[in-house]
């Protein structure tokens, strides 16, 4: 079998004195789309800030098909986005700019119809020239998705996508979600509440608990 997109094996993971987990495992497949379960304060977004080298782990460590993060370099990093809890927007910078900001920094040019595409997408083409300070936080959370569509990265790393979105919005991401996932790509996502029907989860596995494995 070959080995997962994403991993983690043996994993520690430390908060302080508090231990999140400990000696756990998890593995994310290509092409699988997989919800990370736990309570609130369980450590899910720290597990996300240690995939991303933010946090370093007490014991083990991340793989990336089979190679350890800790030795692979900066290239890998570019491997996945995580989509956070806030946004991660230049609220002084209009919708456009900041997807094409996204873009360029990750150095991936966006045609104007593939722009034009995403912005119908996310219900954004009448918001595109607006600044984001002036936008609502559901607005701004579908800003923030777009680059999901304009920068193509194999894992995408989601914590609490759906929050703030409306139905169709939820709808439009869930039908990303799929997509990607059905390109050979792998979905890690956090969710409190149920997502839209349509989203074909693989498996779920619960933040630090034995036997969660994807
Ligand atoms: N910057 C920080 N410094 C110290 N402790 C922190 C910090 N951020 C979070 N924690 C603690 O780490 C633990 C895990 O928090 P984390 O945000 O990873 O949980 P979570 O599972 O994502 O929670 P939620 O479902 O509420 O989003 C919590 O007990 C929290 O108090």
């Amino acid at each position: 079998m070959s080995p997962a997109a994403l991993s983690v094996d043996n994993f520690s993971l430390m908060r302080g004195q508090l231990l999140l987990c400990h000696q756990w495992q998890m593995r994310l497949q290509a092409g699988q789309c997989v919800h990370l379960a736990g309570a609130n304060g369980c450590g899910k977004t720290s597990f996300f800030q240690a995939v991303t080298g933010l946090l370093q782990p007490e014991q083990g460590d991340v793989y990336w098909h089979g190679q350890a993060l800790a030795k692979a370099g900066n290239a890998v990093r570019r491997q996945w986005h995580y989509c956070t809890h806030d946004n991660a927007l230049k609220e002084a910078l209009s919708v456009t700019e900041n997807a094409l900001l996204a873009a360029r920094l990750c150095r991936v040019s966006v045609t104007d119809n593939f722009l034009e595409e995403a912005l119908q997408e996310m219900q954004l083409v009448f918001l595109a020239d607006t600044p984001v300070l002036q936008l609502s936080q559901g607005q701004k959370r579908r800003a923030s998705l777009l680059r999901l569509k304009l920068v193509p990265r194999p894992v995408w790393l989601l914590d609490e996508p759906f929050n703030a979105l409306d139905e169709a919005g939820r709808h439009q991401l869930a039908h990303w979600m799929n997509r990607h996932c059905e390109k050979g790509g792998s979905v890690l996502f956090t969710s409190h509440f149920a997502w839209p029907g349509h989203l074909k989860v693989n498996h779920q596995v619960v933040f630090g608990k034995p036997g969660g494995e994807a």
